[in-house]
């Protein structure tokens, strides 16, 4: 049952109790109940003070941002918070568990507050495109100081309790029992003068440089927030603080609320909170690996140490699994005994670790992986290869070992095929670097087992990854979708575009980096070999610009050729000062080589304008994403997205491409495409998919509604 609670403790303390498991989320209910039991706090002459907790060891998780979908309705927060803090009752919070968002603001409204040491507080509304609306813009910069509330509002992270109390957020922090010390502390303060708790009565501490400190702020969102609106108001609204009377800054903070509140960036925001809840409902061969058992993996192996395998051996020490790390090349394992131990250090640092990390050894020999749990394979893409590594692995292992592959695209069936157990064999495709990026694909082949399934999940879970669950095809989801978008951008620079051009429009629409220096960065012979792998590269009897009967754009490969491989080389589709250089600049020679090629093709330069560039590339890539989602590679439309703002840096104000074609209007992408498809026959992917006409013919349903549509559509056509 949603509600507070009131109660009376030995006759004199009024304990208040929020009740909406599992966050005690601040719906109507629990306002509605924690007005009520203030006005009988008010009525009750017994009582001599307050304290306000939440059921099941968490304080509160914030506003309900369910609610948020809907007209607001019950009591609003901002008055319900102002009837707290003008009690002349002491108010104490009873923090255990979390204190975010509207909970942490309603704990600013109390008189006191007293933390478990293992509690979490934030104000991180920014990251719902939103900011602290309920008060928390003016109290918290009045408690703490302008540049602290700066930093916190700004980023929306979490503190833990001691760094709350070094703020004076906090009062005290205790190892114990937060609620019995709150209910001791109350009793302590009460007849204590009221006047100087009330945050909202106290004047804002700025530094003397107050406008050049938000100039700052303000400078430093822009460029971190990519066109994200919110942390630009959240600055408004501490410059409102820091400069206005607090009833002035009320006013600020609820004008800035309401311009964010129905936004478009704030209903992607909230879409990609819930999207990250919800991915990986994901059922292989009918049955379920998100309710199946898994094994608990102490020890792990890794096979290949280059670039991905040295940070995925990272991720699992980080996690707390021992490893067994296997290189064959003894310049590559030296490498990796000097870079392992540095990246794990540096990894130790960045997050804090709760646990130790598991012990590393090196090997250059397969036959030492006998007593591990797991395996993750990582060495070249190529199938030969990496068949004769699992047939090796399925007799050197013990039965029952789960085997991996960390292939970007290669069908993992086929490596399955060559152990004796294919229930055992899934894809676990990490992202560079490995232990810094957050996503997982975890790709379940035909035969893999729930239990291999989510032994990976579970295991991608521990070491810090958003999991996604996914089917077997060429690229899986992340880049099978890649291609289609960088293909797009090839072609674009054959008509006419350069590099620059088309990087520049996608940076503007939100990525951290464009196609071209993301190339750049991991490497241009990636996707070369992969293309090779494919059979694409070799010309043949056909065309130039023709592969296996399609268009085709052959200036990657050209530029691999020519021994231009991006950053590694110093030369790419950029420039850098030198092998592994990290500026990009223009580089004349690419200018040349496009207009020597166009020359050679006939194909007559134009002037490409931005929205073209944005329409071709993005629109290729969702239509891709309607494609994966009509042959289920992908559960749902919010497990592209998560795939996409977690492992391909899509803008996450712009909620992923699927709810991104949703906000533009799927009857509008859809005629996009035939646009584009009317204009350039001869390039592929630009063919409408079919589950994107039958959604337009449907009346374009919301994205939250295209599972439950898609999967009637099968029923459909099985009939
Ligand atoms: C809390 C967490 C850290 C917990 O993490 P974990 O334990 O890992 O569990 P999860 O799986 O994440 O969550 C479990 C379960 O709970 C659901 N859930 C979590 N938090 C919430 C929530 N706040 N509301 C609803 N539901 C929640 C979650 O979805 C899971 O359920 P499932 O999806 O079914 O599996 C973690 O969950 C977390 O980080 N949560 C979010 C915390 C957060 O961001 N809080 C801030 C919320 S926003 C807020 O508080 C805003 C405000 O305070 C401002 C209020 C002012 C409102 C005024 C409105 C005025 C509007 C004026 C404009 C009018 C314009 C006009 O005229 O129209
Ligand atoms: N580089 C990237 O951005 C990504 C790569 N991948 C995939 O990860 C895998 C590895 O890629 P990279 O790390 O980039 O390659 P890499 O070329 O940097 O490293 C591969 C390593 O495997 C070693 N190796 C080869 N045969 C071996 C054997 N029999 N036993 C032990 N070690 C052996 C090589 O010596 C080399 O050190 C590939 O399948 C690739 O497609 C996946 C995601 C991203």
């Amino acid at each position: 049952m949603k509600m507070a609670t009131y109660s009376v403790l030995s006759g004199s303390v009024a304990l208040i109790t929020l009740q909406n498991p599992p966050v005690n989320a601040l719906s109507e209910a629990v306002r509605t109940g924690i007005t009520d039991a203030v006005q009988r706090t008010l009525k009750d002459p017994q009582v001599t003070s307050v304290v306000i907790c939440g059921q099941n060891g968490r304080f509160c998780g914030g506003a309900d941002i369910r609610e948020f979908a809907g007209p607001m309705s019950g009591p609003p927060l901002v008055p319900m918070i102002h009837a707290l803090e003008a009690m002349e009752k002491p108010v104490v919070a009873a923090i255990e568990g979390l204190a975010l968002g509207g909970g942490l603001e309603l704990a600013l409204g109390c008189h006191y507050r007293i933390a478990h040491s293992q509690a979490l507080l934030g104000l991180p509304e920014v990251t719902l495109g939103l900011l602290p609306a309920a008060g928390g813009s003016q109290r918290l910069p009045r408690l703490i100081g302008l540049p602290a509330a700066l930093d916190l509002i700004t980023t929306g992270r979490h503190i833990s309790a001691s760094e709350a109390l070094k703020l004076g957020i906090v009062d005290q922090v205790t190892d114990d029992n937060a609620l019995k010390m709150a209910v001791e502390f109350a009793r302590s303060v009460v007849g204590q003068p009221l006047g100087p708790r009330r945050l909202s009565t106290r004047p804002c501490h700025s530094p003397p440089d107050v406008d050049s400190v938000l100039d700052q702020a303000l400078a430093q969102v822009w460029q971190r927030g990519r066109g994200a609106l919110a942390p630009v108001a959240c600055v408004g609204a501490l410059r409102a603080a820091a400069t206005l009377p607090y009833a002035q800054g009320m006013e600020k903070e609820r004008e800035l609320m309401a311009t964010l509140f129905n936004s478009g960036q704030a209903r992607a925001l909230q879409y990609a909170f819930f999207s990250q809840r919800v991915v990986g409902k994901w059922q292989p061969s009918g049955a379920r690996w998100d309710n199946s058992t898994t094994r608990t993996i102490r020890k792990a192996a890794v096979i290949g140490l280059g670039t991905m395998g040295r940070g995925i051996v990272v991720a699992l020490a980080l996690a707390g699994v021992s490893v067994v790390a296997v290189e064959s090349q003894e310049k590559q394992l030296a490498a990796a005994r000097q870079m392992v131990p540095e990246m794990l250090q540096r990894g130790a640092g960045r997050r804090g670790l709760d646990t130790p990390p598991g012990v590393i050894s090196f090997s250059s020999g397969l036959e030492d992986v006998s007593e591990v749990e797991l395996v993750i394979e990582a060495v070249f893409e190529d199938m030969a290869l990496k068949r004769r590594i699992f047939s090796r692995l399925a007799t050197v292992c013990r039965p029952g070992t789960v085997l991996c592959s960390n292939t970007s695209g290669l069908d993992i069936d086929q490596l399955a095929e060559a152990t004796q157990n294919p229930a055992l064999v899934v894809g676990m495709h990490f992202f560079a670097p490995a232990h810094v990026m957050k996503l997982l694909e975890v790709v379940c082949g035909p035969r893999s087992s729930p239990e291999a399934v989510a032994t990976a999940m579970v295991l991608g879970k521990r070491m810090g990854k958003v999991s996604v669950a996914v089917g077997n095809c060429p690229g899986f989801v992340g880049n099978r979708m890649l291609k289609p978008y960088m293909e797009q951008a090839n072609f674009l620079l054959e008509e006419g575009a350069t590099p620059q051009q088309v990087d520049e429009a996608l940076e503007g629409f939100g990525f951290p980096m464009g196609v071209f220096r993301m190339s750049d960065l991991s490497g241009l012979d990636v996707g070369w070999r992969v293309r090779k792998e494919a059979g694409l590269t070799e010309q043949g009897v056909e065309p130039t610009r023709m592969r296996q009967g399609q268009r085709y754009s052959p200036l990657p490969d050209q530029m691999c050729e020519g021994g231009r491989l991006g950053q590694k080389t110093g030369r790419g589709w950029y420039r850098y000062d030198g092998p592994g250089g990290r500026v990009a600049r223009s580089d004349p020679w690419v200018q040349n080589f496009l207009e020597t090629y166009r020359a050679r093709h006939g194909l007559v330069p134009r002037r490409i304008a931005t929205e073209e560039i944005l329409e071709r590339c993005l629109y290729a890539l969702t239509n891709e994403g309607f494609n994966i989602l009509q042959d289920g590679v992908a559960a749902g439309p919010e497990d592209i997205d998560v795939i996409y703002v977690f492992g391909y840096g899509w803008p996450r104000h712009r909620g992923g491409p699927m709810f991104h074609a949703g906000q533009v209007g799927l009857a509008r992408v859809l005629e996009k495409l035939e646009h584009y498809q009317h204009s350039h026959p001869d390039v592929p992917h630009l063919k409408p998919s079919s589950l994107l006409r039958r959604l337009v013919a449907a009346g374009s349903p919301p994205v939250q509604k295209w599972r439950e549509f898609i999967s009637k559509d099968r029923v459909h056509s099985q009939l």
